[in-house]
């Protein structure tokens, strides 16, 4: 049953508003509960560890973290009102901020901001950001990340298909000089879809459930290839293979997602990149603060490269000594601003964080792993599926561009006519089931103005979630 409703809002723009279930609504109503009984779970069954670190302060911050998550997750059930963050951190008044730009989005009428009366990507991003601050009120507890045996567990499952790439890389270095154009330019394709298929490996899609990588990839890419929806890696080729031969220093910046499985591709990717001269340096972006679950911070980013020294794998533990080697020169550098855990789109970076649009501009190539990243760089809006993507970036451009996704949600750009409608009729869930892969390169400085519909997600009753104000 779905009903059509006209809604005037503060910015007097119309909504035909369509009453149907959304994946946005299914997130917040019953994924981030879900998650948030993991986190406490997560935290009662560390109760012991808590004590034998903290004695009996450890065992009073468990609890009190767990009481602070539930009220969470009672708020967020009941549909409360979403509240400012209390505990002093370097974002706390950002974050302050644009509650109160929410706020003045919404007529007298409406009320406050509310769980499912906001823009998804808002809520979504605050859940995270309140999970942080009930371990920050919870010393000695307060460094405690509750997703690390998460992404933890996601790295030793995929084990079979880490030992294969860091295989296959190995043997490939063996040649890499002798290669000609075409043979490393295919090279180039592989480990970028390997890279794009790590997307798939997300803790907070899953709920928390297990999805690690388990059958071997590189075998696996060319039955992957029709899964592409958008594909632009020649033009990708053609600008960093452009860039290598005009510079003598070219730099890639990749903005990180998750850890685990993804993350080694990322490297491998990353190691392919500066073996190949493809690129001199490799700068990576984290997340500062746990995140959408399977995020990587930098502890992960540490652990990971740790771990995947001290493999029993010669091979594997030849990649951790050589990525332990390019930290150390600063051939792959890491970094986890403040902006990345923010509910900001990305094209209000250069006024929130223009030390980062600064560091991004340095970049020759940024590729932007991952869903939310997608979600932020097109703003979360409902754009027509033939938008192109330059267009759905609203000006943000610090450097040419390439987002490397799994569709999660329902945001699409850059589609021929019909191809979105066409995916429709064959699979119903295309945008979400995250089988779908999407590699679409922005690679010219285009300026273009913000012409997309804001997105609104409803669901049955008259409540609805909305995409960004
Ligand atoms: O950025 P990622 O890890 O590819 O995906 C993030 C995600 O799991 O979180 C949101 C739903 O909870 C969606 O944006 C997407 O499904
Ligand atoms: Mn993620």
């Amino acid at each position: 049953m779905t009903n059509l409703m006209l809604i005037l809002l503060s910015d007097n723009i119309v909504y035909v508003v369509l009453f149907s279930r959304s994946f946005a609504y299914l997130t917040i109503k019953d994924r981030t509960p879900q998650i948030l009984t993991k986190v406490i779970d997560t935290l009662h069954r560390h109760k012991n560890e808590f004590f034998e670190k903290h004695g009996e302060e450890g065992t009073e911050a468990g609890k009190k973290a767990i009481s602070l998550l539930s009220k969470l997750r009672n708020e967020l059930q009941t549909d409360k009102p979403i509240v400012p963050l209390v505990e002093k951190f370097v974002d706390t008044d950002i974050w302050n901020q644009y509650l109160e730009y929410q706020q003045s989005l919404m007529k007298e009428s409406d009320g406050k901001p509310r769980w499912f009366h906001s823009p998804w990507l808002f809520v979504e991003c605050y859940m995270y950001r309140r999970i942080h601050e009930a371990l920050t009120q919870s010393p000695p507890i307060d460094d405690f990340d509750v997703f690390k045996e998460l992404k933890e567990q996601n790295f030793f499952e995929s084990q079979e298909s880490i030992i294969s790439l860091c295989t296959y890389l190995q043997e490939l270095m063996r040649t890499i000089e002798e290669l000609d154009e075409d043979q490393l330019k295919n090279e180039f394709f592989k480990f970028l879809q390997i890279s794009l298929w790590g997307n798939k490996c997300d803790l907070s899609l899953s709920g928390g459930e297990t999805s690690s990588q388990k059958n071997d990839l590189i075998s696996s890419l060319e039955d992957l290839k029709p899964f592409i929806l958008v594909n632009d890696m020649e033009r990708l080729w053609s600008l960093l293979s452009k860039k290598t031969r005009e510079k003598a220093s070219v730099r890639v910046d990749i903005v990180l997602d998750n850890s685990g499985f993804e993350l080694t591709t990322d490297l491998v990717l990353a190691d392919f990149l500066l073996s190949s001269k493809l690129a001199t340096e490799i700068h990576f972006y984290g997340k500062r603060i746990p995140w959408f679950v399977s995020d990587t911070t930098i502890h992960d980013f540490n652990w990971l490269i740790e771990q995947v020294k001290h493999s029993n794998h010669k091979w594997v533990a030849k990649c951790g000594v050589d990525w332990e080697n390019c930290v150390k020169m600063s051939r792959l550098v890491y970094h986890d601003h403040i902006f990345w855990t923010l509910p900001h789109e990305y094209c209000a970076m250069s006024q929130v964080a223009p030390d980062l649009y600064a560091e991004l501009q340095k970049a020759d190539l940024i590729l932007f792993k991952g869903d939310l990243n997608y979600r932020k760089l097109t703003g979360d809006r409902k754009w027509a599926f033939t938008i192109p993507f330059h267009q759905a970036l609203s000006d943000f451009h610090p450097a040419p561009l390439c987002s490397i996704r799994t569709l999660k949600a329902e945001i699409q750009v850059g589609l021929q006519p019909g191809q979105g409608e066409e995916l429709a009729a064959s699979e119903p869930s295309w945008l979400t089931s995250g089988n779908l892969f999407y590699l679409q390169t922005f690679v010219l400085h285009l300026t273009c103005g913000m012409d997309g519909r804001k997105h609104k997600i409803e669901e049955d009753e008259a409540d609805g979630i909305w995409r960004n104000g």
